[in-house]
């Protein structure tokens, strides 16, 4: 999987390029991350990339040409036809399904903008789809880019230890995470749930499936809306229902 991304700051993309299983992935070839720096770029003999907003307004823009001009290096460095991505709280939500859809693109371009925002025409011109990781405004789309880095990547096979991992990560199965536990059995009063030293996988698995189910009803009923049932999880979110009193 290849990310070009696009940044004022490519010294922050070193958090998911030297740290944790994206590093590894980095150093195993499974992904490659090549930074584009705008200010490289800039026509500006004092190399600036933003300018006052036309009609007013709080902040800086970033101009079309240095924009412009790195994008067409990370075009010429990444596959053919790699889609362009711009970060931004005007786009999409990210989610489970679009993470998906990137990692088959097999590579993306990532625009990760600063200041108040990107002139218009970058947008009409050179990007995609824009993706916003939440309804808030942050100084910069590089925590949004590495989001993406990280969640795809971890979809790239051999960047987890197991692939189940990967599969059994909540959003995989529809559902929210069960709650995990490790040693000690016992701590500050609080025991770790009987079924799961009972080493009856059916148990055990049946027990993490009806969490998944209750936590999801509980704090994310949206996901279920869409969501046909099986017997055993219709039985099993019945009886967790009724134990916890809903
Ligand atoms: N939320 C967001 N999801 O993706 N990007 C987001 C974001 O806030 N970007 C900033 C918007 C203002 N300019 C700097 C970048």
């Amino acid at each position: 999987m290849y990310f070009g991304v696009i940044t004022l700051f490519p010294e922050m993309i070193d958090a998911v390029t030297k740290f944790g299983v994206t590093r590894r992935a980095c150093e195993n070839g499974l992904i490659k991350v090549d930074c584009i720096n705008p200010r490289d770029y800039t026509e500006d003999k004092f190399g600036n990339v933003d300018d006052k907003p036309y009609g007013g307004g709080p902040g800086m823009l970033m101009q079309v040409q240095p924009l412009r001009d790195a994008l067409r290096v990370a075009r010429s460095q990444a596959p053919k036809d790699t889609k362009v991505v711009c970060m931004s709280p005007q786009g999409v939500q990210l989610n489970h399904s679009l993470v998906t859809d990137i990692h088959s693109w097999g590579s993306v371009i990532l625009i990760a903008g600063r200041y108040e925002g990107i002139d218009e025409r970058v947008l009409q011109k050179e990007v995609d789809l824009e993706v916003s990781v939440g309804d808030y405004v942050l100084s910069g789309g590089e925590l949004p880019a590495m989001c993406i880095i990280d969640a795809v990547s971890r979809m790239v096979p051999g960047v987890l230890g197991n692939i189940q991992n990967a599969q059994e990560d909540s959003f995989a199965q529809g559902l929210l995470h069960f709650p995990q536990y490790t040693r000690p059995e016992e701590i500050d009063g609080m025991r770790v749930p009987e079924v799961l030293m009972s080493g009856n996988h059916e148990k055990i698995r049946n027990w993490r499936l009806q969490q998944c189910l209750g936590r999801t009803y509980e704090r994310r009923p949206d996901l279920l809306k869409n969501r046909v049932l099986t017997k055993l999880e219709r039985k099993l979110l019945d009886e967790y229902l009724q134990e916890h009193d809903f």
